[in-house]
C-alpha cells in the first residue's frame, strides 16, 4: 500500500429531547441530544470511519455493529481507540485529520479546542495542529438546518509507520 493514504467518512445522528449530545468526546449542554446504539457521538464516528477507509477497512457499523449489546451506550472514545489500533495492525498512523460538523445549534466554536484536545489526548497526538475541527450552520436548510439531526464530515491522511 502508499505511504500515505486519504480516508473519507460521514456521519448522521438524530436529535431528541431527553439524549445527551456527545461531540467529540465532550458532552455539550443542549436541550437535544443524539439517537444512538453507542453515546451518538457523530464527531468521532466520522473520524473511525474516515481512519478505516484510508485502510480499506470497511467502516465502524462492520466492526462494532449496532445489533450488538456490547456496543450499547458505549463510550465512542472507546471506538476511537479500538480504530487506532487496526489502523496501526495495518501499519498506519495518523498524519493529521479536518473534521466539520454541521449543526444548526448549539453554537460549537466554544467547544471546538477541547474537542480536539480531548481527541489528541484519546489517541495519544502530541501534534496540537494533527486535528482540526470545524461547525458550520446549515443557514436552517435540510435537517441539520431544522435541528432534526446532527452530520459530520471528517477527511484523514494516514502515514505508514
Ligand atoms: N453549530 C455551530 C455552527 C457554526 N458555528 C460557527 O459559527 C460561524 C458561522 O457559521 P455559518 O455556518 O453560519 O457560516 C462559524 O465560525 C462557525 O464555526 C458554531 O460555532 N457552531
Ligand atoms: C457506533 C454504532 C455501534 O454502537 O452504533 P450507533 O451509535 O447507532 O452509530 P452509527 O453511526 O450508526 O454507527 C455504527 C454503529 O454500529
Amino acid at each position: 500500500m502508499n505511504p500515505i493514504r486519504i480516508g473519507y467518512g460521514y456521519d448522521v445522528h438524530r436529535l431528541a429531547q431527553g439524549e445527551t449530545l456527545w461531540l467529540g468526546g465532550v458532552l455539550i449542554q443542549h436541550d437535544k441530544g443524539t439517537v444512538a446504539h453507542s453515546d451518538g457521538d457523530v464527531l468521532i464516528h466520522a473520524l473511525c470511519d474516515a481512519m478505516l477507509g484510508a485502510v480499506n477497512m470497511r467502516d465502524i457499523g462492520y466492526h462494532f455493529p449496532d445489533t450488538s449489546n456490547d456496543y450499547k451506550a458505549i463510550d465512542s472514545k472507546i471506538l476511537l481507540e479500538r480504530v487506532q489500533k487496526l489502523v496501526a495492525e495495518k501499519g498506519y498512523v495518523l498524519g493529521n485529520a479536518d473534521i466539520t460538523v454541521a449543526a444548526q445549534k448549539p453554537k460549537l466554536k466554544d467547544h471546538i479546542p477541547t474537542m480536539a484536545a480531548k481527541l489528541r489526548e484519546v489517541m495519544s497526538i502530541a501534534d496540537e495542529d494533527a486535528i482540526s475541527i470545524k461547525a458550520t450552520t446549515t443557514e436552517q436548510l435540510g435537517f441539520e438546518g431544522r435541528e432534526e439531526g446532527i452530520s459530520a464530515h471528517a477527511v484523514v491522511l494516514l502515514m505508514k509507520k
